[in-house]
């Protein structure tokens, strides 16, 4: 629990601009992240020396920093040496991939070794946790807000932290008789809920794991199908036994509003869903299903039918002790804009459509 209090401090910290140090095995960092760092705070941090700039490895690919890919493996960080004309809005295009068009960037970036390679994992792992670019300032000291242990992260995640909050019966616009219930995680900002449709009649319920979508669920983006799978998913429901809706805080398969605006701009750009999450620096799907499976384990229910194409989401609430006694086909909403988006699922995340 008070590592994952301590994981909660560091990426409050992070995200409003202040420094944190991470520890792990090999060593311990320092790190100010790229994207909330501000002229003042860079200054405060680079102290008498520039403080370097820790990329992530996908994104030391895209820039060539070929000599640091040699002797680290694709999971490693890369390091790159901050020359003076490395300023702030210089190291923001580098961090960045979004303007790699707007900014072509000039270079040759010099990479360097990275000493205490965990450490440095671990504080990408922090930033991207925190919903921001794996890009950080980076030093071995210095004053800091927040301190972190590689572990801590883990700690952080763990699904057994999730505790139901509160519940209510809500009456919805498929049906009446509906229940909510909001879930508590000691370290996480965000609720996620279940909506429960109908009686529980001890058959297994018709389960759906519906990931936030802002853009889709709110907004009526045409780029996904979230919406109408969201609408269908409940109308299924009224016509099962008894469902369960689990809505998921994990925005943008778990890496945030922001970088999934981030993802359009490069889908924009050309790039595919599976593309621009790995040239961002983040992982295809960074979501972790073990919370889904956490929240019907504290709703009582061992074994589900599923509505469900993707099936990571099967195996991932099997992996967490969910038996899915039936996968049954959810698939709707496809029009002009999301035709290749779908396609991307299918062909390249063994969506079965
Ligand atoms: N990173 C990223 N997330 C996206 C993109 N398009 C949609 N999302 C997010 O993907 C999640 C929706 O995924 P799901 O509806 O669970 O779909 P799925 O994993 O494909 O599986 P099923 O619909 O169950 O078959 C939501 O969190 C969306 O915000 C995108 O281009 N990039
Ligand atoms: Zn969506």
């Amino acid at each position: 629990m008070s590592g994952a209090r301590a994981a909660a401090r560091a990426i409050d910290a992070l995200k409003r601009g202040w420094p944190v140090a991470v520890t792990a095995g090999d060593g311990r960092l320092v790190v100010l992240a790229i994207e909330t760092a501000n002229d003042v705070t860079l200054a405060d941090f680079d102290g008498s020396a520039p403080a370097d700039v820790l990329l992530s490895a996908a994104r030391a690919v895209t820039l060539n920093l070929a000599n640091q890919r040699e002797a680290a493996s694709p999971a490693c960080p890369a390091l790159v040496e901050r020359v003076p004309w490395i300023d702030l809005p210089t190291a923001v295009a580098l961090a960045d991939p979004v303007r790699d068009l707007a900014t072509p960037l000039k270079g040759p970036f010099r990479a360097k070794a990275v000493e205490a390679p965990q450490a440095a994992a671990a504080a990408l792992r922090l930033a991207r946790l925190s919903g921001l670019l794996p890009a950080l300032f980076v030093r071995t000291d210095g004053p800091v807000e927040a301190e972190v242990a590689a572990e801590a992260l883990d700690d952080y995640e763990d699904p057994a932290h999730l505790v139901i909050a509160s519940q209510a019966r809500l009456p919805v616009a498929v049906s009446e008789k509906a229940e909510i219930v909001a879930f508590r995680h000691v370290a996480d900002a965000a609720e996620h809920v279940a909506l429960i449709i109908g009686t529980p009649d001890g058959t297994p319920p018709l389960v759906r794991l519906h990931s936030e979508c802002l853009t889709g669920d709110v907004l009526g983006s045409l780029k996904c199908d979230c919406g109408p799978q969201l609408a269908g998913a409940l109308a299924a429901m009224t016509q099962a036994s008894w469902g369960i809706l689990l809505y998921l805080r994990q925005e943008g398969r778990g890496i945030g509003l922001i970088n999934k605006l981030r993802a359009y701009a490069l889908q924009d750009q050309g790039f595919d869903t599976v593309d621009a999450n790995l040239r961002l620096g983040f992982g295809v799907d960074e979501r972790d299903f073990r919370v889904a499976a956490r929240m019907l384990s504290l709703l009582g229910q061992a074994e589900v039918r599923l509505m469900t194409n993707n099936p990571q989401k099967v195996e991932g609430l099997e992996a967490a002790g969910i038996r899915v006694a039936e996968r049954v086909p959810h698939r709707m909403g496809e029009n002009p804009h999301n035709s290749a988006y779908l396609a991307t699922k299918r062909d390249r995340t063994g969506h079965v459509l």
